[in-house]
């Protein structure tokens, strides 16, 4: 059974790396107030700022209108719990309470950054956060160890005036109850009958308990352990009031006995808490909730070896069911924040957690079942609560809270139309983010394609590749010396042969005379000797990979990080056909706006036909990708003003596409904010976009790379390609040196290219996107 370590897809190495390059850390903060003028300073800062200085202090709650405290949650820790890793200080708490606020920002739009107390005295913790606590629309206390943590919340609940939430507790409460209300139900028990077992009785062990409770597990049919085995009714030793609250009137002393004949077993505690011989002697249909971080108290590989019947469940992403407050506090303080909650009571928990198990009951969308290793969720053992990448989850879960906080008196500003609000919540998550995920997904839950990585022996791209194959987006083919990948890949820290990657090579391939046969046909009338011919496929990697991809031996290739883009495209166009056009698609992500940018790689200076052949090739693109193209034709001038050479090419470039009677919208010639804002400017009220363009066909190379370039490295725009569109088999070429992540990028869009409705046709020439990928019209 291999150790749940190897399905890390990441080095400790890349660990750190991510946490420190390009920038440390994993957050940063935006300003949403233009600040370029004399103007804008005298607003923001003195004297403008002083009107809503005096407004707040005659109302403190005007806060919520004029500061950024309604959308704004502090994670506050002093380490002293961190993950299951134990007391560790404040300072090394950092990385874990800067996650959460990523995580709240990802999926609930909550601005939030964390706070790091230097102390262990809760009295002292206590009085830092009362003295700093309006600050924010709430508090999320983190990682603060059991019993402190109690006293702690409740304490700043009754001293503050808005939510305080301690994650550990009642996050971690809400997911393990929604997931046991499901799990019983699939395991045909019922709540008021199962036999619990609880191992770790701390923060988020007894508020777990407590809410099963109050979801119908019965008192007398759980036992709690810690490290000193069962806690029973008048135990003396390491007990305190809030263990005591749930210790049973048991003759059990050690978690062993209790789990014999248990129904259910809780782990948040630590690894190697609950055993295989414990989870052998458990009933029929036992459920296995593994919740420790980062290592769950036994892997679910030890439970199957044990137990085919059991419904597990852990706290990581890479095993099914991930129990894990990360599908609790964002949603519940995203609903608590939009009515100006008070404070969080037990209704909004225990509604939070019973629309978590009603959503997973609901029939999963593509997209969503796509993204979960490539399986078709249905309700069931291995799909009892929804994933931390549904999207569903930010509209649905947050009215339940809001309404509950309304019901209970707690909300200072009621929702007052709740379609609205869910439309509202729907439009909040950024959709440029989604569309990675999206192509991932739609990879993943298409049938399996072989990429060829044609430098296979570079170390960037062997980690590339074992992270595709770690993601289950496919088979690499990795091209290059066994021996040498094998190297790099150990020194990377990988381990191959368990992982059902593919080496190969001219000299293992068995196939080079019938590869150097048909491509000597394809060549010889364009200059070249069979023995040229042989020389390209016995010793160039991208010959040789790109003639695999023609031969039908693979599905895809990605190239580029050794060669130069246009040196690498020659070799591959000696071998692969253009269907029609070859344009380079950029996809810029920014601001909630997601921008194709063409032609960026292959037409130096487009003439007026090009340029339309470039917008139609991208377009269709687009609608390949899911989205309604809307063309805009950039240029310096507008409409015809300044006249000029450079403008008349483009507007010759709209006169053959209204001949052409083209399917999709466009317009130009026009700069950048008049195709981005076309309502915006009275002047042109005859520009025929309905909204703002979102494919840009650039006048020229060198103005596509330098602006969309220039983009990227202003900061707040991430770029993606450009991709390559429109040979005749999918091939991404990538940057010389290209990081892992863009190598993982290219692999990735090659197989999508390669997918059941674009097999053999390139991006740009297929049937419709398949339905994972197809959206509303989001931008
Ligand atoms: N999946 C998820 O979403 C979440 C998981 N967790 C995980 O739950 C665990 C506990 O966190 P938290 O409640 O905040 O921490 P606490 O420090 O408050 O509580 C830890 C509890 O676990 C007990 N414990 C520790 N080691 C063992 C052991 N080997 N066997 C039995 N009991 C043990 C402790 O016993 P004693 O009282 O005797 O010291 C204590 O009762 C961590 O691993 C954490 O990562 C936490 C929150 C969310
Ligand atoms: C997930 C979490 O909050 C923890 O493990 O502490
Ligand atoms: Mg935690």
């Amino acid at each position: 059974m291999p150790d749940q370590t190897d399905k890390q897809t990441f080095s400790d190495e890349e660990a750190l790396d991510f946490h420190r390059i390009p920038t440390p850390g994993k957050i940063s903060m935006a300003p949403t107030k233009p600040m370029a003028t004399q103007r804008d300073l005298s607003l923001a800062y003195s004297p403008g700022v002083a009107v809503p200085v005096r407004a707040i202090a005659e109302d403190p709650d005007l806060a919520y209108d004029y500061t950024s405290k309604g959308n704004m949650v502090a994670v506050i820790s002093n380490g002293t719990a961190i993950l299951g890793l134990g007391n560790l200080g404040h300072m090394a708490s950092k990385p874990v309470m800067e996650g959460k606020s990523v995580l709240f920002k990802r999926f609930a739009d909550v601005d939030s950054f964390d706070v790091e107390v230097k102390t262990t005295d809760p009295d002292e913790f206590v009085t830092v956060v009362k003295n700093i606590g309006d600050t924010w629309g709430g508090i999320n206390l983190e990682d603060i160890k059991s019993p402190e943590c109690f006293v702690i919340e409740s304490e700043l609940q009754d001293l503050l005036d808005i939510p305080v939430f301690h994650d550990d507790q009642h996050g971690t409460a809400i997911i393990s109850t929604a997931g046991l209300i499901n799990a019983v139900h699939i395991a045909g028990k019922q709540m008021d009958q199962v036999k619990v077992v609880l191992s770790g009785a701390g923060a988020a062990g007894l508020s777990s308990i407590a809410l099963m409770k109050a979801a119908g597990v019965r008192p007398e049919n759980t036992v709690i352990c810690d490290r000193d085995g069962v806690v029973y009714k008048g135990r003396e030793h390491g007990m305190d009031q809030w263990k005591a609250a749930h210790a049973t009137d048991t003759p059990f002393r050690t978690m062993a006995e209790a789990m014999v004949g248990a129904d259910v077993v809780l782990g948040l505690s630590a690894k190697g808490a609950i055993t295989k011989e414990m989870v052998a002697s458990m009933a029929p249909n036992p459920i296995i909730f593994a919740m420790a971080n980062p290592d769950p108290e036994i892997t679910p590989e030890d439970v199957k070896s044990v137990r085919s019947d059991a419904i597990i469940a852990t706290g990581r992403s890479d095993y099914v069911n991930q129990v894990n407050n990360v599908l609790a506090f964002p949603y519940l303080f995203r609903g608590a924040l939009d009515v100006r909650a008070r404070r969080v009571n037990h209704e909004m928990k225990v509604a939070c957690a019973q629309a978590l198990a009603a959503l997973a009951r609901e029939d999963v969308p593509d997209e969503v079942a796509a993204a979960y290793r490539g399986r078709k969720l249905k309700f069931g053992p291995d799909y009892i609560i929804p994933t931390p990448f549904d999207p569903r989850l930010i509209w649905y879960i947050p009215p339940f809270i809001a309404q509950a906080a309304m019901d209970t008196g707690v909300a200072r500003r009621p929702i007052e139309d709740m379609d609205a609000y869910r439309h509202s919540l729907r439009s909040r998550v950024d959709p440029s983010a989604a569309l990675m995920q999206k192509i991932t997904s739609a990879v993943r839950g298409g049938p399996n394609k072989r990429v060829v990585f044609a430098e296979g022996e570079e170390p960037a791209v062997i980690r590339a590749a074992w992270a595709f194959k770690q993601a289950e987006l496919g088979t690499p083919v990795l091209v290059g010396r066994e021996d040498l990948i094998h190297q790099n890949a150990a020194e990377a820290g990988l381990n191959f042969d368990e992982l059902g990657i593919e080496i190969t090579n001219a000299r293992v391939s068995g196939c080079n005379a019938e590869y150097t046969d048909w491509l000597y046909e394809k060549l010889q009338r364009r200059g070249y000797l069979r023995r040229d011919v042989q020389r390209m496929i016995n010793q160039d990697r991208n010959y040789f990979a790109a003639t695999l991809v023609a031969q039908g031996r693979a599905d895809a290739m990605v190239a580029g990080v050794t060669r130069n883009f246009n040196m690498a495209l020659k070799e591959v166009q000696r071998v692969l056909d253009v269907d029609d056009t070859l344009i380079g698609l950029s996809i810029l992500l920014a601001k909630g706006r997601t921008l194709f940018v063409a032609d960026t790689s292959i037409h130096e200076l487009p003439d007026a036909r090009e340029l339309a052949e470039i917008a139609i090739k991208a377009a269709d693109t687009v609608r390949r990708l899911g989205r309604n193209p809307r063309v805009g034709f950039l240029s310096y001038s507008t409409f015809g003003n300044p006249p000029g050479d450079r403008g008349e090419k483009v507007r010759e470039a709209i006169r053959i596409l209204d001949r052409k009677g083209v399917d999709f919208e466009y317009e130009g010639e026009m700069p950048p904010e008049v195709a981005l804002d076309p309502h915006g400017h009275p002047a042109y009220a005859f520009n025929r976009l309905s909204k703002p363009a979102n494919t840009l066909v650039m006048p020229a190379i060198h103005s596509a790379a330098i602006s969309t370039k220039l983009v990227q490295a202003l900061g707040g725009a991430t770029l993606i390609g450009p991709l390559l569109v429109g040979l005749e088999k999918p091939v991404q070429i990538v940057s010389l040196g290209a990081s892992v992540n863009e190598i993982l990028t290219g692999a990735t869009f090659a197989a999508y290219d390669a997918g059941p409705a674009f097999q053999g046709t390139g991006l740009t020439s297929a049937p419709p996107p398949p339905a994972a990928l197809a959206e509303r019209d989001a931008d």
